[in-house]
């Protein structure tokens, strides 16, 4: 569940300064088609729901008698469609999230569904099945994505091929080029990795990542050896192939800017969930439509939640803070004044 989350000063409802009119639109629409494309794949509208479903996931690792609580409690809801950025700082739990929902490790404990696979009770041949069939991976690390003695398009094609796609060589061909073109990047096609930058490699391990038609794509920090213009193209590509393929697509970083490249953005915190931002397109009163970031707090089963850092440091709050309940929110002080005495 989550809250709009409120304090000084006034709602948390940013409108991004600066930002390029002609990406409002246009993130809108995407996202309009992904889910379109996502409801044709799925058999209907009414199956988008709770694609990625994840409640007080918990994963605890022992080593040498000592415990690490990784996740402690995680809850997350992914739509089919949807494409959702995960944040937070180093240790916050994101790559130990990202390899339960890819299927490399098996949650301690709660609740991990993905396309109706419950990660938690796979047996060996299921998680292979859900490995090859289900999910697609972009990693870090370039050189973990392609083969540097294959060229972009045979890259491409690889997955097919090992997976025994049908319809033969020719047709291979013909959509490891289509994806190719589909990020950007046709005219790398007969390019070895060696003789591509950094960002039409990765762009071209989107196309790898997704030759099988997986419903999901997770990448973890896709961008993260790559300038921000160059970080900015891959994220457009995963746009276009998560607009064009209605795949689902969850990209893990510690980059707090990608809020600007994605409708949803999920910032982890201490191995749960602690806020979102989504943002959406508001018609102007001059006609025109702008993008608008509300941020959210996330309200867990017990009713508890974490006031964003900001609004903390804000209005100095510590130790306790002092609740009223309106009709229509729920109001939050600084809890310090002395008994009896009244603010307003
Ligand atoms: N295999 C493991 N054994 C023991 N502790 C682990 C293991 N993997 C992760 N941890 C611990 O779990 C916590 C979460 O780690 P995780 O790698 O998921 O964070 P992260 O947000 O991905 O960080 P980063 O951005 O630095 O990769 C950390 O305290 C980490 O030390």
């Amino acid at each position: 569940m989550t809250a709009t989350a409120s304090g000084h000063p006034g709602p948390a409802r940013l409108t991004p300064r600066g930002e390029p009119s002609p990406a409002v639109p246009d993130l809108a629409s995407l996202q309009q088609r992904a889910a379109q494309r996502a409801a044709e794949r799925a058999g209907g509208r009414d199956r988008l729901r709770g694609h990625i479903v994840c409640d007080g996931l918990v994963r605890i690792f022992k080593t040498e008698g000592v415990e690490v609580v990784a996740l402690q409690g995680l809850d997350l809801v992914i739509d089919r469609g949807e494409l959702v950025a995960i944040v937070g700082a180093s240790g916050s739990g994101k790559s130990t999230l990202l390899n339960i929902l890819s299927g490399l490790d098996t949650p301690t404990a709660g609740i991990a569904r993905v396309a109706d696979y419950d990660l938690l009770s796979l047996s060996n041949k299921r998680r292979l099945a859900y490995r090859r069939d289900v999910v697609g991976f972009i990693w870090q690390q370039t050189g973990r994505n392609l083969l540097p003695y294959l060229t972009a398009l045979e890259n491409v094609e690889l997955p097919m091929k090992l997976a025994g796609r049908a319809g033969g060589g020719r047709k291979r061909r013909e959509r490891a080029g289509e994806l190719l073109d589909m990020v950007g990047v046709g005219y790398c096609a007969d390019r070895r990795p060696g003789q591509m930058s950094g960002g039409e490699q990765q762009r071209c391990a989107v196309a790898v990542a997704v030759a099988n038609d997986p419903e999901i794509l997770f990448a973890d920090e896709p961008t993260g050896e790559l300038d921000e213009a160059t970080g900015a193209e891959v994220f457009a590509a995963l746009r276009t192939i998560n607009a064009e393929l209605g795949v689902t697509i969850v990209v893990v970083t510690h980059d707090h800017a990608v809020a600007g490249q994605v409708r949803r953005t999920v910032a982890i915190r201490d191995g749960r969930t602690a806020s979102e931002v989504r943002r959406t397109a508001r018609v102007t009163a001059d006609g025109g439509t702008e993008m608008v970031s509300e941020e959210y707090a996330v309200l867990d089963r017990t009713g508890r939640m974490q006031l964003p850092a900001q609004f903390v440091e804000a209005l100095s709050l510590r130790d306790r803070v002092r609740l009223n309940l309106e009709p229509d929110h729920v109001e939050v002080r600084p809890g310090d004044r002395a008994h009896g005495e009244e603010s307003e």
